[in-house]
C-alpha cells in the first residue's frame, strides 16, 4: 500500500463512504444549519476557476458508465466547459465547511452537550421501531452520564479545548489557501455543540458561498462521526432552494494522504528521541473505539481504514529506519454493547505484564488535543500504565496547527474543488411536512411519558450503568 496524495472525495452529496472513484448522480436533499465564519476578506478578489480546473488533469482519468470523466485516485472531474460556462456565469466564492463534534465549554453545557450527543441516531442506533425513544433516552443516560464527564472536563480546566483549537485550524487552512491563491472563507460546523451546523450553513448563505468543499476534521471515516455530520448537512440541503443548486464535493476520509501520513510520523519520529532508548520504546496507536455492530452489521469502514491507517504510518517510519514494535487499540467505550477491540487499558495491562518498559502512545482518530487525549490518556492510562510496570511513557501530541498537516488539507481542499457538484432539488410538499409536525409531536409526548416511567425505575438505572462511573 502506499500513501496516496489525495483523499477520498464524492463530488455533491453521495454518502457512501466506500464509494471512491465513480461520480454519483445527484440526489435530492436540503440544507439548513450554523457555523462559526472565520474572518474572511475574500470577498471581491476571489481567483478561482483556472485552479478547479486542471487540478486532476494531471492525474489518470478514466470514464465511467454515462460518460463521466473521474481522476482514479477518487476525485471526480467534469467537462472543463462545465467549469468555463460557471466561471463566466459568476463570481466565484469559495467555502470550505469544517465538520467537527464540538465541546462543552464550560462544566454548565456538559449534559446538555452529551443530551445532543446521545440523541443523534447515529450515536445510539435504535431500531426504527423505536426511534421514538431517542430523545427521551438521550435525556436518561445525558443525565447519568453528565457527573462522570464533569470530573474529565474539570480535569482539563472545565471545558473542552475543541472550539479554539478548531477555529485556530480554521484560520491556519484559510492562510494557506491564500498562500495558494485560492482565497476562501473557512465555516465551523460542529456536530453538538457550538457553533452548530446550522449556524454555519446560515453563514454560508448569508456570504453567498458559490462552490463549497465539506473538509472533516476526523482522518478515517465513520458512521458516528462524518457519517452523523454528512446525514444532517444531506437533511439541510434537502429543502432549500439555495443550497440544493450549490456545487459541493464532500472530502469523506483523508488518512491515507501523504501530507498527513508523514505530518504524523514527524510527531512520532520526534517523541520517539525523548526515551532513554528510543528503539525499544513501543509504538502504541489508541484509536476512539465504535461499537461492534457498526463495523459488523452497518458496514462501516472506520476499522479497515484506521488498520491501513497505521500500516501506511509505520511504512513511512520504515522508510526512515525506524523500526520499532507497534500495535493498535481502541478507547473510550461507552454503554452496555461490545467496542471494537483490543481496548485500550486492557492492552496497557497486557503489556506491562509482558515486560514492556517504555512506551509511546499515539491518539490517531482526532486531530485536535480533547478530553480523550488530556484526560483519558495523559492521566487515566498513563497511571495504569506505570502501575502495570511501564517505565517510561510519552505521548504524541495531536497534529492541531502543525504547518505539514495543515498545508495537507489545504491541498485536499484545492483537489477536491473541480468535483464540486449541484443537489438537485427537494421535493417533499407542504403535506409532508405537516405529517411530519404531527408525528413528532406524538413521538415526543409518548416518549416523554416513557421516559419519566423509566426514570422512577431504579432497573432501568441498572441497566444503564455502563454510562456513569
Ligand atoms: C473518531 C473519533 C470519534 C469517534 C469514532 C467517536 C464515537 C463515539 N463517541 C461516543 C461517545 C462520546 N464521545 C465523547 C467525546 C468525544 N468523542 C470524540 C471523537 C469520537 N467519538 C471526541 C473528539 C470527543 C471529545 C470532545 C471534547 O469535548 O473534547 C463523549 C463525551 C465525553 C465523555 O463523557 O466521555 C461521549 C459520551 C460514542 C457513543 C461513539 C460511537 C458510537
Ligand atoms: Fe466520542
Amino acid at each position: 500500500m502506499e500513501a496516496a496524495t489525495s483523499s477520498r472525495i464524492l463530488p455533491h452529496m453521495n454518502f457512501n463512504p466506500n464509494s471512491t472513484s465513480s461520480c454519483p448522480r445527484a440526489k435530492s436533499m436540503s440544507i439548513f444549519f450554523n457555523t462559526s465564519k472565520v474572518s474572511a476578506n475574500s470577498t471581491s478578489n476571489d481567483k478561482r476557476s483556472s485552479v478547479a480546473r486542471g487540478l486532476c488533469l494531471s492525474r489518470p482519468v478514466q470514464k465511467d458508465l454515462d460518460g463521466r470523466t473521474f481522476c482514479s485516485t477518487g476525485v471526480c472531474t467534469y467537462p472543463s466547459d462545465v467549469f468555463e460556462s460557471y466561471s463566466h456565469a459568476t463570481e466565484e466564492k469559495i467555502g470550505v465547511m469544517l465538520l467537527n463534534l464540538g465541546g462543552p465549554e464550560t462544566l454548565h453545557d456538559v449534559q446538555p452537550f452529551l443530551f445532543n450527543l446521545f440523541a443523534d441516531p447515529d450515536i445510539i442506533r435504535l431500531p426504527r421501531l423505536f426511534r421514538f425513544l431517542q430523545r427521551p433516552l438521550a435525556q436518561l443516560i445525558s443525565v447519568l452520564r453528565a457527573p462522570k464527564s464533569k470530573e474529565g472536563y474539570a480535569a482539563i480546566g472545565g471545558g473542552s479545548p475543541l472550539r479554539k483549537i478548531t477555529d485556530e485550524q480554521a484560520n491556519a487552512i484559510k492562510l494557506a489557501l491564500e498562500t495558494k491563491e485560492v482565497p476562501a472563507n473557512v465555516y465551523v460546523a460542529m456536530r453538538y455543540w457550538h457553533p452548530f451546523t446550522e449556524e454555519a450553513v446560515h453563514q454560508i448563505k448569508r456570504d453567498r458561498i458559490t462552490r463549497l468543499v465539506v473538509l472533516p476534521l476526523y482522518p478515517q471515516y465513520s458512521i458516528s462521526t462524518t457519517g452523523s455530520s454528512l446525514r444532517v448537512l444531506r437533511d439541510m440541503f434537502r429543502d432549500d432552494t439555495y443550497l440544493s443548486r450549490l456545487p459541493v464535493a464532500i472530502i469523506q476520509s483523508w488518512y491515507q494522504r501523504e501530507g498527513y501520513i508523514k505530518s504524523m510520523a514527524d510527531l512520532i519520529e520526534k517523541e520517539l528521541q525523548v526515551f532513554p532508548d528510543p528503539e525499544e520504546a513501543m509504538i502504541f496507536f489508541s484509536a476512539h473505539g465504535v461499537p461492534v455492530s457498526y463495523v459488523e452489521d452497518a458496514g462501516d469502514p472506520y476499522k479497515d481504514q484506521m488498520e491501513e491507517c497505521i500500516f501506511l504510518i509505520m511504512q513511512e517510519l520504515k522508510s526512515r529506519g525506524i523500526n520499532n514494535d507497534h500495535t493498535l487499540a481502541f478507547q473510550s467505550r461507552v454503554g452496555p454493547v461490545e467496542w471494537l477491540k483490543p481496548y485500550t487499558d486492557e492492552v496497557l495491562v497486557e503489556l506491562g505484564q509482558q515486560g514492556v518498559k517504555s512506551l509511546l502512545a499515539v491518539p490517531v482518530s482526532f486531530v485536535s488535543e480533547h478530553i480523550e487525549t488530556l484526560e483519558e490518556i495523559d492521566m487515566e492510562y498513563k497511571e495504569l500504565a506505570l502501575e502495570s510496570g511501564i517505565v517510561n511513557w510519552g505521548r504524541v501530541p495531536a497534529l492541531n496547527c502543525t504547518p505539514s498537516f495543515i498545508t495537507d488539507l489545504a491541498d485536499a481542499v484545492i483537489e477536491a474543488l473541480p468535483s464540486a457538484m449541484a443537489i438537485s432539488t427537494s421535493n417533499t410538499t407542504t403535506e409532508e411536512a405537516e405529517n411530519d409536525i404531527v408525528g413528532y409531536a406524538i413521538k415526543m409526548l409518548f416518549g416523554s411519558i416513557l421516559a419519566f416511567i423509566l426514570l422512577l425505575s431504579p432497573k432501568v438505572i441498572l441497566a444503564f450503568r455502563n454510562y456513569i462511573p
